[in-house]
């Protein structure tokens, strides 16, 4: 089949590509020429552990092309893909106005049939306005289809190559069985549904992971308060397959493009239908406040941070990313900043994307682990990059001014702590002072 994927950001590139694996002939177009330039040098915009290599593949098979040109693009496709961005505004609202800049470009450039795919996170109702917006500028026949994308950042290849489930939001057959052709190579498990249940399934998915995460980092909390190990907690209830493993990892919160905005987003699809979604608006609160806890530990350690400096390990909102949007590290390290602290942060590949959304003259960004980590009052580790997991405590410690580790993603391990004189606080495990566990009181029952 022919497609044009409109959208080079992590869906369009990742989708584009994998769609192009499969042996389709795959156009992807963005407007920003810089993007196209950098694609067709054989560079790729974003950091995705296997797509630079499998970019070159497919280009060299003949199968995957890059350009600005919308129009042309289109006109040489049967499938249209849309995979714009649907960014937060102000007020929580998915901003869709990329999505409808898209439909009528689409909507001028048809030249015959084609299906219009929407693979975008959209609000319940978006691809009926993108299928009156197309009509509007085109006069030629269409059809429209929900496909909402589920890939992670990291590993979006594998993600997209062997997905869980694909989801098919169609109202025809022609769409339903095109599109099943087009994705049965990748799974048995396509469910066929409604347009609007698809663009609902996908809020949903996101908001029920968002909401295991803040379930969890509310457990952590109190475990810190009862003496008990949310690890093992966690480990525990995985067990029960109705509740599974993934998704109860404590920490600072969830970050991302993704999480924080799908969150906001459905919030305001509900209330725009006078639904107070009040789970959902805890699960954010939460989650804005469990990044926090990473300065109220070091103020019980150090007490007062002005005049102090803080190492950062991590700028990346996950490992395997060079993305920081929504990144916690953002407002963690802010929050340091203005109550006049000192910033030395790492992060293996996010340090060029971080500094150009912040600057600040006590903020150095560093080259390695060591020149962040070398007489610091303080460690904090906010992204768990396998690379700061192969660097013993003991190192830490010799490298630190003041022996004081805070490990939001719970890097480390009691055996590894002990023998060293750190004071350890990480996530919902008792804290660890000289190698030895600190005991909570015990609750009087
Ligand atoms: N990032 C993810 O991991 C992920 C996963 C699943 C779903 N999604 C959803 O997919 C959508 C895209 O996300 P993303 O992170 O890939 O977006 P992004 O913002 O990183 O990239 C979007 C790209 O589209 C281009 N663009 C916008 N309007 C255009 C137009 N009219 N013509 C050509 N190009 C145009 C922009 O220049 C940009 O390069 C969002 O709705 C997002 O919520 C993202
Ligand atoms: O147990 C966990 C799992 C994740 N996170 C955090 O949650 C955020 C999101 O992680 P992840 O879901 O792995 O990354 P994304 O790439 O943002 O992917 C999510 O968002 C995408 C965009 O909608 C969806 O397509 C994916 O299915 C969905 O997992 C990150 O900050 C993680 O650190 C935790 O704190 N604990």
């Amino acid at each position: 089949m022919k497609l044009a994927v409109i959208g080079t950001g992590y869906v369009g590139l990742v989708s584009g590509v994998c769609f192009s694996e499969l042996g389709n002939d795959v156009i992807c177009v963005d407007k920003i020429s810089s993007k196209i330039s950098m694609l067709n040098g054989g560079e790729v915009p974003i950091y995705e552990p296997g797509l630079k290599q499998l970019i070159a593949h497919n280009k060299e098979e003949g199968r995957l092309s890059f350009t600005t040109d919308l129009t042309e693009a289109v006109r040489n496709s049967d499938i249209v893909v849309i995979a714009v961005g649907t960014p937060s505004m102000s007020n929580g609202q998915a901003n869709l106005s990329y999505i409808m800049e898209a439909a009528k470009e689409i909507g001028q450039a048809l030249n015959g049939f084609k299906i219009i795919v929407t693979k975008s996170t959209v609000p319940v109702g978006t691809n009926e306005k993108i299928r009156d917006i197309i009509a509007e500028h085109s006069m030629y026949p269409f059809e429209i289809a929900s496909v909402p994308e589920f890939l992670r950042e990291g590993t979006a290849i594998e993600d997209t190559l062997h997905p869980d489930r694909i989801i098919i939001g169609a109202a025809t057959e022609i769409v339903k069985e095109t599109l099943i052709e087009l994705h049965s190579p990748l799974t048995n498990n396509i469910m066929i549904t409604d347009i609007r249940s698809a663009e609902m399934i996908k809020y949903a998915s996101n908001a029920f992971l968002a909401t295991k995460i803040s379930f969890i980092n509310e457990i952590a909390n109190i475990c810190e308060k009862v003496g008990a190990d949310v690890t093992q907690v966690a480990r525990g209830m995985g067990y029960d397959k109705r509740i599974g493993h993934s998704f109860l990892k404590a920490g600072i919160g969830y970050g991302g493009s993704c999480f924080p905005k799908d969150t906001q987003a459905l919030v305001q699809i509900a209330g725009q239908m006078d639904y107070d979604f009040k789970l959902l608006k805890s699960v954010i609160e939460v989650n804005h406040d469990q990044r926090f806890n990473i300065i109220r530990k070091l103020e019980a350690i150090l007490k007062e941070l002005s005049g102090r400096t803080i190492a950062v390990w991590g700028l990346a909102f996950k490992p395997e990313t060079d993305d920081i949007r929504d990144a916690p590290a953002l407002e963690i390290i802010s929050s340091l900043l203005s109550k006049g602290a000192r910033v030395k942060a790492y992060d293996p590949i996010a340090s060029k994307n971080f500094s150009n959304v912040l600057q600040h003259e006590c903020l150095e960004y560093c080259n390695n682990v060591r020149e962040a980590a070398e007489n610091a009052d303080a460690l904090c580790i906010l992204t768990e990059w396998n690379e700061f997991r192969e660097i013993s405590p003991d190192l830490i410690q010799s490298w630190l001014k003041l022996p004081n580790l805070i490990d939001g993603r719970n890097l480390y391990s009691e055996e590894e702590l002990k023998g060293t004189q750190l004071i350890y606080y990480s996530v919902g495990r008792p804290n660890m002072n000289n190698g030895i566990k600190e005991q909570s009181p015990i609750l009087s029952i």
